[in-house]
């Protein structure tokens, strides 16, 4: 497969031609790229024409949402890619897990309406009647990505065997019911035990023989990539907190307007941001990559050091914020 998808006699004309493509479409730029890379369209016999609609099609399915919108889902998948490569498990997955993995990133938050599945459990949304109460909003990613697929000309899976199909569907449903907070304490507990079971068991490299200890490590790893803006140097972080509090202060406005408890986090108040990712950061997000930094030792310290480096940045700025609120109270 030539680099830019198609055969050319002019690479140039036609790399300018793409350009803005990938700068109105991030999703389908990142995602064709990491597919050519990782050398999958020709592996899985996938049509480069199908990609490419159904990619088109995946990124026009979204709603106009300022965080978990096509630059999100761009993101989590250059993020799984780059953690597929991690040192200590760089050869422990096979292909037909990488093609789950890339998949399941990039369909991981599909057609997201900016809203937490406890605020459509709350309001008694159609999604929630639907998929009762459970995972809503990845139930409907799922559904949505799977649908997408069932048009023929989008179906990139076609040249699979059935039983290979079927094997991939499990696995991207494992992967992507996995991203929905809910899930955290369980899925870092098992995670926990595994790399204590493997470290009583001596050998220095990850062996992982069942299903479930390989897609238990997948589900962690795509649970990092959701989480890893905080592991990002803090201009690139802080631009991503931006937006997910417009979305998040959204929701506290349509909280408040139905007459509900306002969420913590969707609070409109100067503490709010910081407070919000300091509490992030200690409960959910720097437990679970300080898990994966020790099956990845030493690949992911900078992250960790990054991590480190971005709560100390919000707990200086709430410290300012208060001392001064206090100063003129
Ligand atoms: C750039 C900074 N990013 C963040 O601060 N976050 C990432 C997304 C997120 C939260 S808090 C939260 N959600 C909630 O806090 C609501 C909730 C609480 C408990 C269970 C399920 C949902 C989410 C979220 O929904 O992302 C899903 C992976 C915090």
């Amino acid at each position: 497969i030539p680099e830019l998808g198609v055969e050319t006699p002019q690479p140039e004309e036609l790399r300018v031609e793409l350009n803005p493509i990938s700068g109105e479409r991030p999703l389908t730029a990142i995602t064709y790229r990491i597919f050519q890379e990782r050398d999958l369209i020709r592996t899985f016999s996938i049509e480069p024409h199908k990609l490419l609609s159904y990619l088109f099609a995946l990124e026009d399915s979204y709603q106009q949402v300022p965080y978990h919108n096509k630059l999100h889902r761009a993101d989590v998948c250059q993020s799984m890619h780059v953690l597929l490569n991690s040192s200590g498990i760089k050869d422990v997955f096979n292909e037909f897990e990488i093609l789950a993995a890339i998949f399941a990133a990039v369909v991981h938050d599909v057609h997201h309406p900016g809203l937490t599945n406890p605020f459509l459990i709350k309001t008694k949304s159609d999604l929630a009647i639907l998929y009762n109460n459970e995972s809503v909003l990845e139930n409907h990613h799922i559904a949505v990505a799977f649908k997408l697929l069932q048009a023929d000309e989008r179906n990139i899976f076609s040249n699979l065997s059935a039983e290979q199909m079927e094997t991939l569907r499990r696995r991207v449903v494992d992967m992507v019911l996995a991203t929905d907070m809910a899930k955290h304490k369980t899925l870092l507990a098992d995670f926990q035990n595994l790399l204590e079971a493997k470290k009583m068991s001596g050998n220095d490299y990850l062996t992982l023989e069942s299903y479930d200890d390989r897609i238990l490590v997948l589900k962690n790893m795509i649970h990092c990539a959701d989480l890893s803006n905080m592991t990002k140097p803090l201009d690139t972080y802080s631009k991503w907190i931006d937006r997910l509090m417009v979305e998040f202060w959204k929701q506290g406005d349509a909280e408040r307007d139905l007459g509900l408890d306002i969420s913590p986090m969707c609070v409109r108040s100067p503490t709010t941001k910081d407070k919000h990712q300091i509490g992030f950061i200690n409960s959910f997000v720097h437990p679970l990559w300080e898990t994966w930094g020790s099956l990845v030792y030493p690949d992911a310290n900078t992250i960790l050091e990054t991590l480190a480096q971005n709560r100390e940045w919000h707990e200086a700025s709430l410290a300012a914020l208060t001392s001064s609120t206090t100063d003129n109270s």
